[in-house]
């Protein structure tokens, strides 16, 4: 997951591959409080592991359910519909699939509980369903608010309820609080229990969702149209047993439109089909009527791009409210105007959806219409696309939708402000898109310098603010070093074919800060100074360096890298965007590898490791191929008497002047 304060997706081109989605949000939560209330244990499946099911997955905790884990499977052990815990204080972050089903369930089960949530949670509407539970004779407070989170419950018991006449609920705001009295009321299922809806019932596949895995919890509601349900007298919550999570439609809505927007052969989704039971996957629909060429089987999809441009649409979005936004970006590439209709229920979610995606499209060059249940977006033909920094407003789907705008045909980036927001449902969702996705040119940053300048020290840290990969390109030449000892080999150029056959050879993994050659951990023999000397004198060896080439071009990844070495910016990467070359006094570099040396307990002697890194800089700086020296266009950057937080940020501040985006 990226944790920086940005994300930069470079211009991206074409995308093919191969992706398996995280699991339905929607029906993990409910699955995961179905459990909870059920008689016996659950075995689930391939749950999405997420910030809203955690909270849920925390809640139950604190209710008292077991939940174990054993890998990527969740034992829950049911209340069997009675507390072991008889009041708590519960945090739910901004996760409406807990806060919505947890307040009709705490609210039955006789016990003082207090709900609290992210403050958007706090400005997200609750009261038609505090309203329905009041009707029946439940007791629940607003702390802030009226109609909004926090809550306070208090117990009832179930025998003082009022079920003999039908609990009404508005279904038009949103469909959770139908979803959460269909959830909780089975608990008082003494006698039939009916809910009738007020107003349209929105967003009903969500509903679809509930009534089927209350089916597979053991309880068969009745419905009658979208207006009455009723819950059959005796009804009891039953464990399946095992249950499968599936693939998380809305999120596969990103890949679809990815297949329907990139040239290449197409995308592949794995873990949810066209039968999902989950509403968003009608997206394909909308996706298809926009030009998508869309295949599936039971458990995929195939997506591949059909109409081009994308056909503007005019769809009733309200059946798939989540997915929909991915339409008001594929809605850029489409030949006319596109209009999403019926869409209120986006003004009360994470954000303000309606005026976030008017924003930031507007943020694109885009023209945009809005309204209360509306919005209108006209495509951005070539040549008007901007760089845009999109404000994602704690909203994963805004960051994952708004990625889809780096396949703008003027090749311009865009910057993901805040790109962690995606952990809600798609804690990998970016890393996701970049194992699919090809950029004509990914992002390079390139430190060269002498040795002991700081450039290791430098690289790993501005490719950590910026969310990039990094290569420590001199660790290459240490471990053909090491290689070349261990074949018993000299650094001459009779050996020197066959230490190139090592080096392009090499078995090496790097792994959490590691170097594993045929799976030894050689990391500290690297870093001996004796390591450093032998790496500079096989470096100089032509074929070598000819064969480390490739491998060194190959960490050059989505979403960007920095480079560390010695011709980084002349020969690996000339193409850089940014090239610094970093140097320090020989006094100062001496020092600090003393200082570095000693603490970690190797003892040594200023004067030595001055000679010593003299004569590599001597060496690297005369040999034949690839000398270490500036490249022409680089940056000269001194750090003798600059710590490193200075350096780390005149970098970064040089690496923001080549960007195209304002000040963020
Ligand atoms: N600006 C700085 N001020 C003080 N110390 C620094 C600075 N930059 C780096 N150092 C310290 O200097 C030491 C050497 O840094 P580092 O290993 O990053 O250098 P390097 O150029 O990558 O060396 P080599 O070329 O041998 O791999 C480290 O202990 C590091 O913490
Ligand atoms: N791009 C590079 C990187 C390194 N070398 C040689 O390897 C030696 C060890 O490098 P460190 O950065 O780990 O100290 C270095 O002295 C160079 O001789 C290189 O040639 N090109």
């Amino acid at each position: 997951m990226f944790t920086t304060p940005f994300l930069d997706i470079p211009p991206l081109g074409a995308a093919a591959g191969t992706v398996r989605l995280p699991g339905s949000k929607s029906i993990s939560n409910r699955v995961l409080l179905l459990a909870a209330l059920a008689s016996g244990t659950t075995t689930v499946h391939d749950l999405l592991d997420s910030d809203d099911t955690r909270v849920m997955l925390d809640a139950l905790a604190a209710l008292g359910c077991t939940v174990e884990r054993a890998g990527d499977i969740l034992r829950i052990e049911g209340l069997g519909g009675r507390l072991k815990t008889p009041s708590a204080s519960l945090f739910l972050g901004n996760a409406g699939t807990a806060m919505r089903p947890l307040t009709a369930a705490l609210a039955l089960l006789g016990g003082e509980f207090e709900l609290r949530g992210v403050p958007r949670m706090h400005e997200r509407p609750i009261g038609d369903l505090v309203d329905a539970l009041t009707q029946l004779g439940c007791r629940v407070d607003y702390l802030g608010n009226p109609g909004y989170p926090p809550l306070q419950i208090h117990p009832v018991a179930l025998d003082d309820l009022q079920l003999d006449g039908p609990i009404r609920v508005r279904g038009d705001v949103s469909s959770q609080f139908l979803t959460a009295l269909l959830l909780a009321l089975p608990l008082a299922a003494q006698r039939d229990i009916v809910i009738d809806v007020v107003g349209e019932l929105i967003s009903k596949p969500y509903i679809e969702i509930t009534l089927n895995l209350l089916a597979r919890f053991g309880i068969t509601v009745r419905r009658e149209g979208w207006q009455r349900f009723t819950i059959p007298a005796g009804s009891q919550y039953r464990s399946p047993g095992d249950i499968h999570v599936e693939a998380d439609a809305s999120s596969a809505s990103y890949f679809i439109a990815l297949g329907a927007i990139a040239e290449g052969t197409g995308i592949r989704i794995e873990g949810v089909g066209a039968e999902s039971i989950q509403g968003d996957i009608r997206f394909i629909d909308a996706a298809r009527r926009m030009g998508a060429r869309v295949d599936s089987g039971p458990n995929w999809l195939a997506i591949s791009r059909g109409a081009w441009p994308l056909r503007a649409i005019d769809l009733d979005a309200n059946h798939i409210p989540d997915a929909a936004m991915t339409l008001a970006v594929m809605a850029l590439y489409a030949d006319g105007p596109s209009t999403l209709r019926n869409i209120a229920s986006w003004r009360v979610k994470e954000t303000d959806r309606i005026d976030a995606m008017a924003n930031e499209l507007r943020k694109l060059g885009a023209t945009v219409e809005d309204g209360p249940d509306f919005i209108r977006v006209h495509p951005l033909p070539a040549g008007s696309w901007r760089p845009a920094s999109i404000k994602t407003y704690d909203d994963h789907r805004v960051a994952m939708c708004f990625s889809l705008a780096a396949f703008n045909p003027d090749g311009v980036a865009v910057r993901i402000l805040d790109p962690h927001c995606v952990a809600k449902t798609f804690p990998d969702y970016f890393e996701t898109l970049f194992s699919v996705a090809h950029a004509p040119e990914v992002p390079v940053i390139c430190i060269d310098g002498p040795t002991a300048s700081g450039k290791g020290t430098l690289t790993v840290e501005v490719a950590r603010r910026l969310g990039y990969h990094y290569l420590d390109s001199g660790t290459l030449y240490r471990v053909t070093g090491l290689a070349m000892r261990r074949a018993g080999l000299d650094a001459e150029p009779a050996h020197e074919a066959r230490i190139a056959d090592l080096a392009r050879a090499l078995p090496l993994v790097f792994n959490e800060g590691k170097v594993l050659l045929a799976g030894e951990d050689v990391s500290e023999d690297l870093r001996t100074e004796a390591a450093g000397m032998d790496a500079s004198r096989v470096s100089a060896l032509p074929a070598v360096r000819a064969a480390l080439l490739a491998l060194q071009r190959s960490f050059r990844r989505l979403p960007g890298l920095v480079a560390d070495g010695r011709d980084m910016g002349t020969v690996i990467f000339p193409d850089a965007g940014l090239k610094v070359y970093l140097t320090a006094s020989a006094a100062h570099r001496a020092e600090r590898r003393y200082k570095q040396l000693i603490s970690k307990g190797i003892s040594t002697t200023i004067d030595s490791l001055r000679a010593d890194l003299e004569a590599r800089d001597l060496r690297d700086s005369s040999r034949s191929v690839a000398p270490l020296k500036p490249a022409p266009d680089a940056r000269l950057l001194d750090n003798s008497h600059q710590t490193i937080e200075q350096s780390v940020v005149q970098v970064l501040a040089w690496w923001q002047e080549v960007q195209p985006f304002e000040s963020s």
